[in-house]
C-alpha cells in the first residue's frame, strides 16, 4: 500500500469518546531534547484500519506522507495508538520515549520506529509495517505450535533483540508471541520496545483501565507489584521470553482461559509454574526451566538463553524425532531448576577477594572453608563453573575449588548481603539486599519501595542484620503504623510471626502459625527495617517464653489448656482420695457391723467426698442433688 494517498481519518472511525486537543501542544513536550526529534506532524499521518487491540491501546494501518525537496512519498506504517494519558503526564511519557526512541535507533532486531504524534488526542507511535507476527503464523498452523526448527530459530533472534535492548538498559516486559513480528527475511523482530515501562505509573484518565506491567499471562511474579514483590531486572524478560517459547512450541497460550486475578493467585502466591512441554531439546529446556524460578537471581540472563538457543538451532532436530508435536506431553519444571543460574553470574578474576559462599536465606550456621581468600588463577577460562586457584591466608598452597563454592567480596560487600542505605527515605525501605557490586564500588540494591534495582555507591551502605526463612520476628516497639498490615494479639498488640519467604528487594513474607483465617494460616508481608527477631533464649520472664510458644502453632495453646485441665483433674483425684480416704475407712468399719443399708451410706459418703473437688454445677450433674446416680 505504499505510495498511497489518503485523507485524514475521519473521527467517526474511532469508537470511544476523542479528547480534542492542539496538536500544537504536543509538538512541544515531544520535540524534545534528543538529537534526532521523534515527533512526526500529525496532518502528515493518516490512520486507515485497525488491526488489533491490546491492553496498551490499539494498533492501525496507517499512511506516513513523507516530502522533501527531493521527494514525495507515501510509507505505509503501523501506528500504536495508546490509552490516552493525562496532560500533566505528557512531559514524563516524552521524555521517556525520547530515551527510548534514540536508544532503539539502528537495532536490526527490533521493530524500526518512525516516530511519535498524536491523533484525536492519543499519543500514537508510527513504527515500520511488518506484514505478520509469529502469532499470527502460529494461528495459521495445527494446533497452533510451530515447528521446533522455527522456534529455536525465532527463539535466537529475538533473544538478540531483548539482549541489544538490555545492553541499552531498556527492559521489554510485554514478550509474547503477538509482539513478534516477521520480517521479509522470515526473521524475527521484537515489536514491542518497552511500551508498558512507557506507560508504568502515569494516571490514565480512564479509570476502568488496570495499569499492569505487561501482558498477565506472561508476567513474571514481580513483575505484578514491582516497589513490593519486586524489584523487576533483565531476568523478568527471561520469563516472559521462556513462556512465549512455550507457546510457541505447545501452541498452548500460558495459563490459557484465566482471568488476571487467578494468574495472579497462581504465579505469585502459590508459585505455580506454568506447563512445560518436555520434549524439548536439553539445553533448550534447561535454560527455559530456569527462566520460571520465583526469585529471578536464580533465572538465566538472556546471554546464557541466546547461547542455549544458538547452539541448539543448528541440530536438525525435525529429522531427528524431536518435534512430536503430536504426542506432546507436559510437565511442571521440577525445583530446583537444572542449573542454579545465580551462582553463575558473576565473573570472577585473578586478583578478586572471596570467601565460602553463603547459603541463600538459610539460618543454618556454615563452616566456611575460605572466611578470606584471593584469586591467584582460573583454571579453564569461560567454562561456566571452572576451578579456580585461591589464597588463603596461613596457608602454604592455594586451594583449588569450584568457583560456584566462592563468592566476591569487594569493598567488605558480597552479592546476597543485608545492607542498610545510610540516607532514609519515607518511600522506599532502608534495609534491602545488595544484588551487586561492580569492582569500582558501584552498588544495586533490592529495596521496598523501588520499581528498579537502586543503584549507588559501596559508600552509601553499611552492612544490616540478616534475616533468614524460619525466624521469628516481630514489629520494633517505636513502629506504631506499619508499612503493611500487621497481625494482631486476642489482647490488641502485634503479634509474632515467622518468616516463611525472602523476596529479593528484602520484602519478608511472615505467618502466624498460631493465627487462622478461614482455614488458613495468617500471613503478612513485613519491611525488614520494621521488625526484630524473637528468639525463645530473648524472651524475659516465663509468661513471655510461654507466649513465644504460643506463636509456634496454634495447636499449643489448646494443648497447654488440656494438659492443665487434665493436671488440675489428676491433682482434684488425688487430693480428693486423700480427704475421702479416712472417712470412707471409717464409715466402712461400722458398715461391716450394721448390714446392707449402712453400705448404701458408705457409698454415698465416698461421692459426696470425691465429689467435693469439683465446681457445684458439675458435681450435681454427675452426681444430683445428693442422690446417688440413677444408673
Ligand atoms: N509494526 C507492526 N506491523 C504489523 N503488525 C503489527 C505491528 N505491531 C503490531 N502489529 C500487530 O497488531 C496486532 C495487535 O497488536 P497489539 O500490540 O495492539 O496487540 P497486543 O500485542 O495483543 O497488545 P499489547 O502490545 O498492547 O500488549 C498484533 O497481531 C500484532 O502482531
Amino acid at each position: 500500500m505504499a505510495g498511497q494517498s489518503s485523507d485524514p481519518q475521519p473521527a467517526e472511525l474511532f469508537e470511544y469518546m476523542l479528547l480534542e486537543k492542539d496538536p500544537d501542544h504536543y509538538r512541544t513536550v515531544f520535540s524534545g531534547p534528543s538529537q534526532i526529534s521523534p515527533w512526526i506532524d500529525p496532518s502528515v499521518l493518516s490512520l486507515k484500519h485497525r488491526i488489533g487491540r491490546g491492553p496498551f491501546g490499539d494498533v492501525w494501518i496507517a499512511t506516513h506522507h513523507q516530502r522533501t525537496e527531493d521527494y514525495d512519498r507515501y510509507h505505509e506504517v503501523a501506528v500504536k495508538m495508546l490509552h490516552p494519558v493525562k496532560d500533566d503526564q505528557l512531559q514524563v511519557f516524552s521524555a521517556r520515549f525520547d530515551e527510548i526512541f534514540g536508544k532503539c535507533q539502528g537495532l536490526g532486531s527490533v521493530c524500526f520506529l518512525h516516530g511519535i504524534s498524536t491523533q484525536n488526542g492519543r499519543i500514537c507511535i508510527a513504527m515500520k509495517f511488518y506484514e505478520g507476527s509469529i502469532g499470527d503464523k502460529m494461528a495459521r498452523h495445527k494446533g497452533g505450535r510451530l515447528p521446533l526448527s522455527d522456534v529455536l530459530r525465532y527463539g535466537a533472534d529475538l533473544a538478540r533483540g531483548v539482549l541489544d535492548l538490555h545492553s541499552r538498559g531498556i527492559l521489554i516486559l510485554n514478550l509474547k508471541p503477538c509482539n513478534f513480528l516477521l520480517d521479509d527475511h522470515d526473521h524475527a523482530v521484537l515489536g514491542d520496545f518497552g511500551i508498558p515501562s512507557l506507560l508504568f505509573g502515569l494516571s490514565l484518565p480512564n479509570p476502568d483501565l488496570i495499569q499492569r506491567l505487561g501482558t498477565a499471562n506472561y508476567m513474571a511474579p514481580e513483575q505484578w507489584q514491582p516497589g513490593i514483590r519486586g524489584p523487576i531486572s533483565y531476568e523478568t524478560d527471561s520469563w516472559g521470553f521462556a513462556c512465549s517459547i512455550l507457546e510457541m512450541f505447545s501452541g498452548i497460550q500460558p495459563w490459557r482461559g484465566k482471568s488476571p486475578d487467578e494468574i495472579y493467585q497462581l504465579v505469585v502466591l502459590k508459585k505455580e509454574k506454568p506447563i512445560f512441554p518436555y520434549n524439548l531439546p536439553p539445553e533448550v529446556k534447561n535454560v527455559l526451566s530456569g527462566c520460571f524460578e520465583y526469585d529471578f537471581r536464580d533465572r538465566p540472563l538472556m546471554t546464557d538463553i541466546l547461547h542455549a538457543f544458538e547452539s541448539a538451532k543448528d541440530v536438525d532436530y525435525d529429522n531427528a524425532g524431536w518435534n512430536s508435536s503430536e504426542h506432546l506431553m507436559a510437565e511442571r519444571p521440577t525445583q530446583p531448576s537444572c542449573t542454579n543460574w545465580s551462582l553463575f553470574k558473576d565473573k570472577l578474576q585473578v586478583g578478586d577477594k572471596v570467601r565460602s559462599r553463603k547459603l541463600k536465606n538459610s539460618c543454618t550456621p556454615e563452616t566456611m572453608e575460605i572466611p578470606d581468600g584471593t584469586i591467584v588463577g582460573l583454571e579453564k577460562d569461560g567454562e561456566c563453573d571452572g576451578y579456580i586457584l585461591v589464597r588463603v591466608h596461613g596457608r602454604h598452597d592455594p586451594l583449588k575449588v569450584r568457583s560456584s563454592t566462592v563468592e566476591r567480596v569487594t569493598y567488605g560487600f558480597a552479592a546476597g548481603d543485608w545492607v542498610r542505605l545510610r540516607e532514609e527515605d519515607k518511600k522506599r525501605s532502608q534495609v534491602g539486599i545488595l544484588h551487586s557490586i561492580d569492582r569500582n564500588g558501584t552498588v544495586h540494591v533490592g529495596l521496598i519501595g523501588m520499581d528498579t534495582l537502586w543503584k549507588g555507591e559501596y559508600a552509601d551502605l553499611q552492612m544490616a542484620e540478616a534475616y533468614c526463612v524460619g525466624q521469628f520476628v516481630m514489629l520494633r516497639t517505636n513502629i506504631s503504623s506499619p508499612r503493611f498490615e500487621w497481625q494482631r494479639k486476642r489482647g490488641g498488640g502485634f503479634a509474632t510471626g515467622r518468616i516463611s519467604q525472602i523476596l529479593p528487594n528484602g520484602c519478608l513474607v511472615v505467618k502466624f502459625p498460631g493465627k487462622f483465617n478461614l482455614g488458613e494460616v495468617c500471613s503478612c508481608l513485613a519491611d525488614p527495617s520494621e521488625v526484630e527477631a524473637v528468639s525463645f533464649d530473648k524472651c524475659e520472664g516465663i509468661v513471655k517464653k510461654y507466649e513465644h510458644l504460643e506463636d509456634f502453632h496454634w495447636a499449643v495453646r489448646p494443648l497447654f489448656i488440656a494438659i492443665g485441665f487434665f493436671t488440675a483433674m489428676k491433682l482434684g483425684i488425688f487430693v480428693g482420695k486423700g480427704i475421702a480416704r479416712p472417712r470412707s475407712r471409717k464409715v466402712a468399719s461400722v458398715s461391716d457391723q450394721s448390714g446392707d443399708h449402712q453400705k448404701f451410706q458408705q457409698q454415698e459418703v465416698q461421692n459426696s467426698a470425691s465429689a467435693a473437688w469439683l465446681p457445684p454445677p458439675v458435681a450435681n450433674m454427675l452426681f444430683g442433688d445428693g442422690s446417688a446416680p440413677s444408673v
